[in-house]
């Protein structure tokens, strides 16, 4: 097998400091409170907000789920984000995505408070990112966990080829920005991108976000790099797979598995910055 990168247990790791973290804000009479938003009835989607869920449980982080019907109105979504901006027991909001075509994400992402951005979408807190600004600022939890993977088993990114496939706001964008505040240099390839492979063939890393079963193979990429597979697809048979297959079995690749990989760091991450916001909030009061 390519060597494969732990993401479980670095996220079960950072789930230890954080509980503590939790029992020492609570000591000082600080309870982290996040509130996390479905529009819908999306099974995926369920049960990501589930993992959610359960992951504050066990941290000790107050958590509320707002499950609202697909049929809302834009116009009440953002009355209960306003609301929730209010309550000083919600430190984070989370509104999950994708949500139904009738809303417009661009105004719910800057509708929510940036100082309880917990996604970092909000375009304050990307153009922080997008600038490296050095005060504190909510960032993008999919590629910090990626970030915080990477510091344990690619420590060098100063001038190393980063590849970031896809540009979304969730995964790419945040990425490119991240690894580029990390002093890596970075191409971001998209769907118009010319000759990918020689990108592929030559680069240190790669972050695949692209939603397509096997888009790289592990033999396409240097024999010594570093692959993060982001790809969560479910196949008909309900099994899951990323978006890379691993056809080198014997190589000194590193490679993130799908489940087991990025996603459980997600969530460990979204947890982290919960509580950043409320150690934010508490020197504000
Ligand atoms: N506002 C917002 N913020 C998000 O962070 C966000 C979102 N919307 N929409 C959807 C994506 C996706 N996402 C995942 C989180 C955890 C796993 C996860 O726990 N994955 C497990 C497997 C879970 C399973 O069995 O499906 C694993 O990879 O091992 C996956 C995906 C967060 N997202």
């Amino acid at each position: 097998m390519t060597k494969l990168i732990d993401g479980k247990q670095v996220a079960n790791d950072l789930k230890v400091q954080i509980a503590s973290s939790v029992k020492k804000l609570i000591a000082l009479g600080i309870t982290p409170g996040i509130a996390v938003i479905l529009v819908g009835e999306d099974p995926a989607s369920q049960i990501y907000v589930r993992n959610k869920q359960r992951a504050a449980e066990q941290l000790g982080i107050d958590s509320e789920l707002i499950n609202l019907p697909t049929t809302t109105s834009e116009a009440k979504l953002l009355a209960k984000i306003d609301q929730l901006n209010a309550n000083p027991a919600i430190d984070a909001i989370l509104v999950q995505a994708p949500l139904p075509a009738h809303i417009n994400e661009e105004r719910v992402q800057s509708a929510i408070a940036p100082e309880k951005d917990v996604d970092g979408f909000h375009p304050q807190n990307v153009g922080a990112l997008y600038n490296n600004a050095k005060s504190y600022y909510p960032q993008a939890n999919t590629p910090r966990g990626i970030m915080t993977l990477l510091a344990e088993y690619m420590p060098d990114l100063v001038g190393k080829k980063a590849l970031v496939i896809g540009r979304s706001i969730l995964v790419g964008r945040p990425m490119m920005a991240m690894l580029n505040n990390a002093d890596a240099t970075v191409t971001l390839a998209h769907r118009h991108t010319q000759d990918l492979d020689q990108l592929i063939a030559t680069a240190d890393l790669i972050v695949v976000a692209v939603g397509e079963p096997h888009f790289l193979k592990m033999s396409a990429a240097k024999a010594d790099a570093v692959v993060i597979d982001v790809g969560i697809n479910r196949l008909e048979d309900g099994s899951l797979v990323g978006d890379v297959l691993d056809d080198m079995p014997d190589s000194a690749q590193l490679l993130t598995p799908v489940p087991g990989g990025v996603g459980p760091m997600t969530i460990a991450m979204l947890m982290q910055t919960t509580i950043e916001l409320a150690r934010q909030h508490s020197t504000f009061e």
